[in-house]
């Protein structure tokens, strides 16, 4: 298959105060998430000025992979659209339509399957396409990369660099965004393929960098009605369990997030950190991959993949599809309970 062009999708996010209650509602809509939850979340974007650190990364990448694809000689024009704030996906295929582009694939900045993280952007991508209309481009996903060398790297690094910084009797948390349990049970084909995907991802990082150091896998930033039921425990009360249980330091891993946007540097670097600051434990975060040149490289060999062929590099021993077929995960994303 030959593509002409490169589209980045990802989440988006507020870009001056008056952006955030707005761009909270784009992200809710329909979503059964109380306005006590909003106001909380839209605190967190205050505290920032109102500005999400997530649409600079963005730019960054995109600077990073045009120098990439431009040192090997691709000539893919790079695009981006959002699914919740600008610039967004319409625009981004109206301007690619604009351009003559018909086909291009498509780098997501999230490495899992599940609604959330997968069909919801797919479903975003046909919405898009249905509303630019005739002669939109088709755009094709990039398979989910949470177990390519290029995303477990940096994690690895950024264990491996605080590990000597930390007391003895330290233990690795891995973490990630929190979902509906009934969503991870409809996620894959067989059911919590959200779940199973970060634990083989924890399990690598922690066994390359940091061999018979304990390790556990917990979630943070749920969202939805207090009553519904999310992935558990969230990473607050694990440090307090750990801190309990004797262990002198944590290193937090966010494996669920490609860069260091607002769920990191508030949920982890405030939240989490206060927590264990409050527990009496050295906290050290590690790095998401932002523009680690090892993430960016990915993106040019997961588009060899479908372009040239290339074999598909896999450090789990999990199945995973080199696409996500229909079968996938629900189009209709399951309800959130409600009260
Ligand atoms: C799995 C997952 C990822 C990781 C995969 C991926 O990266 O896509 C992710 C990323 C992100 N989530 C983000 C922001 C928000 N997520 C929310 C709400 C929700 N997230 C959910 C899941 C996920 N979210 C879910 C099930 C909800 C409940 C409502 C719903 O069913 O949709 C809300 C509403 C308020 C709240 O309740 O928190 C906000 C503001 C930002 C931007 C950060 C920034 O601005 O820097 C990013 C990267
Ligand atoms: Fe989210």
């Amino acid at each position: 298959m030959t593509y002409d062009a490169l589209l980045l999708v990802s989440f988006g996010g507020p870009e001056g105060p008056d952006d955030v209650l707005p761009f909270l509602r784009n992200v809710t809509r329909g979503r059964g998430v109380p306005d006590d939850r909003l106001t909380e979340v839209a605190e967190h974007y205050y505290h920032f000025g109102g500005v999400s650190p997530i649409n600079a990364q963005c730019r960054a990448l995109i600077a990073a992979l045009r120098g990439e694809l431009s040192v090997h000689n691709l000539h893919l024009p790079v695009y981006w659209g959002n699914r919740n704030w600008p610039p967004m996906l319409v625009e981004a295929l109206q301007r690619m339509r604009a351009d003559g582009i018909k086909r291009s694939l498509a780098f997501v900045t999230s490495a899992y399957g599940s609604y959330s993280s997968c069909r919801q952007y797919l479903d975003d991508i046909a919405a898009a396409r249905a509303a630019v209309g005739v002669d939109a481009p088709i755009i094709d996903k990039i398979r989910h990369y949470f177990d390519h060398p290029g995303f477990i790297t940096p994690f690895v690094e950024g264990v491996k660099a605080a590990l000597p910084h930390m007391p003895s009797n330290t233990k690795l948390v891995f973490t990630s965004h929190s979902i509906p349990l009934s969503m991870n049970e409809v996620s894959g084909p067989a059911g919590a393929r959200y779940t199973e995907q970060h634990a083989e991802v924890a399990r690598i990082v922690a066994e390359t960098a940091a061999p018979g150091v304990d390790y556990d896998l917990v979630w943070q930033s749920r969202s939805g009605p207090p009553e519904s039921k999310w992935l558990e425990p969230d990473v607050n009360d694990h440090l307090a369990l750990l801190a309990q249980g004797g262990t002198e330091g944590v290193i937090v891993v966010p494996i669920g997030f490609t860069s260091d946007h607002l769920e990191v540097i508030w949920d982890l670097d405030n939240e989490a950190a206060k927590t264990a600051e409050h527990l009496g434990m050295a906290f050290t975060r590690v790095a998401t991959p932002g523009t680690h040149p090892a993430f960016v490289s990915m993106v040019r060999e997961l588009i060899a993949e479908r372009t040239q062929g290339a074999p598909a590099q896999h450090l789990g021993k999990i199945q995973t599809f080199d696409n996500t077929p229909d079968g996938c995960c629900p189009a209709r994303r399951p309800p959130i309970p409600s009260r």
